[in-house]
């Protein structure tokens, strides 16, 4: 158990988060099935990006990491060879998702299998359509959860309108489509991050996108490149929002990807009245945008956050609902279900978790009510494996009457592994 004590003063000091964790994935999947040498600079060394490399490696890629720097030896779509032992996706839903819709492609048997977490989250939203195009999954209650095996092979292309508003299976699909033969049509329920576009244009291909519909056609040339990956918008989240809630704080956070298909995060605070800056904006070679987000204390006011904003701030939900404590009256969050197949049903972790903080908090069908502001006290609490639960309880903490002690702590390495070294580092 870790013990974490309240921030004595302000926070203070200039954090560079690590690489985004969604893109890190991406690049290594992408420079897998390309031809040719790919480096990457700031990839992620969280364990789910090492899951993906080490799934890819077993598939006969050549992967060498240096730290933050990958290099990859891509030999084509062809290059890929039917794996020996079992793919360990561990607690990534990223990696065993996109994984399915290239392997869904590829003429060979191979067996996906994750932690106790990914056991638990629905795969037949991505098995349906991938059989749909052909491919062989099964797995435990009729391929909806790992283990899964598949037995990929000539796909026929898909016009796919998806039910519910995932990225993951939205990349699934495409990685499946670039080996069909002929144009795949996604249709989304919402727009929902488009990392995988930006890195099929990075890597020499073309996808079309209108903002509802993708389209992409199979049998396209994928070349090697290099790519920079910006800072997880994800992780400065939960230093942005130390910054806002900690009295005296002023936080400088350079290098942070500001997709806007994934900066929602940024509408709620200033939403919400928060003093943050957004400076020196500039986009990366691959076309992802970037810049110095300058966050300091502020008074917050409750918001409400539903519909289309949801997508563009998912996986920081728990952390706008330590916010909503802080902040005078009603914040509502609906539309947002999709917290209940995450790492943890982030619905009822969120509110059990801050309710022993003693948080106004209350669960819906669709999201929460929080009520604010109210002291947070102390105690006990878990992040029950999920990184992101880990990192929002131990922000609370900062602002708690008294130590928290923080079961789980050490799920925060799927994402951020020098979390709390960056944390020290502004206190
Ligand atoms: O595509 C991605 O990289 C991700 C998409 C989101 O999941 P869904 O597609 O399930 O919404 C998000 O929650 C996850 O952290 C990463
Ligand atoms: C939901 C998340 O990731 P994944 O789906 O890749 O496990 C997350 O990082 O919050």
């Amino acid at each position: 158990m870790l013990k974490l004590s309240p921030a004595e003063k302000g926070l203070k000091g200039t954090i560079e988060v690590p690489g985004d964790k969604s893109i890190s994935h991406r690049s290594v999947m992408f420079a897998s099935v390309a031809e040719g040498r790919t480096t990457v600079e700031n990839f992620l060394p969280g364990a789910d990006c090492l899951s993906t490399i080490a799934c890819f490696q077993k598939l006969g890629v050549t992967i060498e990491r240096h730290g933050n720097r990958v290099v990859v030896e891509g030999k084509g779509w062809n290059g890929l060879e039917e794996p020996k032992t079992v793919l360990d996706t561990g607690n990534s839903g990223t990696t065993t998702r996109l994984m399915l819709g290239i392997l869904a492609g590829r003429p060979f048997h191979s067996v996906i299998i994750g932690d106790d977490s990914i056991a638990r989250r629905p795969m037949n939203r991505v098995t349906k359509p991938l059989r749909d195009m052909g491919a062989h999954i099964d797995g435990r209650e009729n391929g909806n959860f790992t283990p899964l095996s598949v037995r990929g092979g000539a796909l026929r292309p898909i016009d796919y309108r998806m039910p519910v508003a995932s990225a993951q299976v939205k990349s699934a699909v495409l990685l499946a489509g670039l080996q069909a033969e002929g144009i795949t049509r996604i249709h989304e329920l919402q727009p929902t991050r488009d990392h995988t576009e930006r890195m099929i244009r990075a890597f020499g291909g073309s996808v079309e996108t209108d903002g509802k519909t993708v389209a992409v056609r199979g049998g396209q040339a994928l070349n090697g490149t290099d790519i920079f990956v910006p800072g997880d918008i994800s992780s400065a989240a939960f230093f942005m929002a130390a910054a806002c809630i900690v009295p005296g704080s002023e936080i400088i956070l350079p290098n942070v990807g500001l997709n806007p298909t994934r900066a929602g995060i940024i509408e709620v605070l200033e939403k919400m009245g928060a003093s943050l800056e957004v400076i020196d904006r500039s986009d990366t070679k691959q076309g992802e945008q970037k810049g110095t987000v300058k966050v300091r204390f502020s008074a917050l006011k409750g918001v409400e956050i539903s519909g289309a904003l949801i997508p563009r701030l998912i996986d920081e939900i728990p952390i706008i609902a330590l916010l909503a404590t802080q902040a005078e009256g009603t914040t509502v969050i609906k539309d947002a279900q999709e917290l209940k197949v995450k790492e943890t049903n982030r619905i009822d972790t969120v509110v059990e978790e801050l309710k022993k903080l003693g948080a106004k908090i209350e669960a819906t069908e669709d999201g929460m009510v929080i009520e604010g502001p109210n002291r947070l006290l102390c105690g006990a609490v878990d992040s029950r494996g999920d990184h992101r639960i880990g990192m929002m309880l131990s922000v609370a903490s900062l602002i708690c009457r008294d130590a928290v002690y923080l079961e789980n702590a050490e799920a925060i390495n799927v994402s951020y592994p020098g979390f709390f070294g960056d944390l020290k580092s502004v206190l």
